[in-house]
């Protein structure tokens, strides 16, 4: 059975606390907004679609509690609970595209005077439910396409060598995973021959979280620490790159753990192909390029210790953004559920 990162009934969530792993397995109980606000910007959950899970059930779970007859007040507290929420962490963007289309279903059930408040609040809590489904539904879809878009570019029966960067697996989604996913799929059609993953510093979701699930799973992978990216290619014949995404602007840049910017210059050099792999609710196609795409700082103690350890000087400054921008003539495919589209056609092709 793969992790669970969320566990989730009407009434009742909890999150497995990922600042634990991979010592400890703790899952912490989230009772409403405030709670999904601060599991998401402590960074107890994360991974762009987990947080955009995790912040909306947690107004699902809000809402349950609330007795409330008036549509109108509901509307309008909801609209504020999934502002605040959005606020918890700024440079994915799957939590605003989640909460601008709840603010529309909450638009349209007050509007509508065959609905009452109790069906508003069904009718709310049940689409946020039905994001935990879909979810796992996309992932498996990306997992499907993404292994035959690497497929589809060797010769013969060959075996992969896959690089990944970061968390995008069961911890980081509801289920399976995105990148991860892809990983998956490859390794369930039997032609993955091996799977490296960084450490990802500072905050470690490499170390940590990804080759926590791979040895899970079973996958036969290799820990590296991020400056061994070039050594790697140079030396173990890597088939593709797959990353994952926080937000992907129209023209196909994308913003992803930092480093992976770093990854895609090194697989240009090689000739490495280079595929970001991420659900429809990580492309942003208002924003026209990765330019103004708002990067996240996290504190320097990220940097300077490990656990309760230090490992830096102190009296050091640090400068530590949490995401970097991959320009898109750097990304062979950008990997949905609903295919593989080039950043060039990304905006014209994908259904909107
Ligand atoms: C499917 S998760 C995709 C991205 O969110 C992932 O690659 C990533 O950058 C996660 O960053 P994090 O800071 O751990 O939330």
């Amino acid at each position: 059975m793969s992790l669970e990162s969320i566990r989730y009934e009407r009434g009742r969530l909890e999150i497995l606390d990922q600042l634990l792993l991979p010592l400890q397995t703790r899952y912490v109980k989230v009772q409403g907004v405030e709670d999904g606000w601060k599991v998401i910007n402590k960074m107890q959950v994360r991974g762009a679609p987990a947080i955009a899970i995790v912040g909306c059930l947690s107004l699902a779970i809000e809402l349950l509690k609330e007795d409330c007859s008036d549509k109108k007040v509901m509307r309008q507290e909801i609209e504020g609970k999934l502002n605040y929420l959005v606020s918890a962490r700024p440079t994915a963007v799957n939590i605003k595209l989640a909460a601008d289309d709840l603010i529309n279903l909450a638009n349209s059930l007050s509007a509508d005077e065959n609905v009452t408040a109790n069906d508003f609040k069904e009718r709310f809590i049940k689409s946020i439910e039905n994001m935990l489904i879909k979810d796992i539904e996309d992932n498996k879809a990306i997992g499907k396409f993404g292994c035959e878009a690497i497929l589809s570019r060797l010769e013969g029966d060959s075996h992969v060598r896959v690089l990944t960067h970061c968390n995008t697996g069961s911890l980081a989604t509801a289920g399976y995973g995105t990148a991860l996913g892809v990983i998956r799929s490859l390794h369930a059609a039997k032609r993955l021959e091996h799977v490296y993953c960084t450490e990802t510093r500072p905050y470690n979701q490499g170390a940590r979280l990804t080759a926590y699930e791979l040895v899970h799973e079973k996958i036969p992978s290799t820990l590296i620490v991020d400056s061994m990216v070039s050594a790697l290619m140079h030396a173990r014949n890597i088939t593709a790159v797959v990353v994952g995404a926080d937000r992907v602007a129209a023209n196909g840049d994308t913003a992803n753990k930092i480093g992976t910017y770093q990854i895609a210059i090194v697989a240009k050099h090689h000739n490495v192909p280079f595929y970001v792999a991420a659900p429809l609710t990580s492309i942003d196609m208002a924003l026209k390029s990765g330019e103004r795409v708002k990067i996240e700082e996290r504190p320097d103690r990220e940097m300077t210790h490990i656990g309760e350890h230090r490992i830096a000087a102190p009296g050091i400054n640090c400068w530590n953004p949490s995401f970097d921008v991959t320009p898109a003539s750097l990304i062979t495919g950008i990997i949905t559920e609903k295919g593989v589209f080039t950043p060039d056609k990304l905006y014209e092709e994908v259904p909107k």
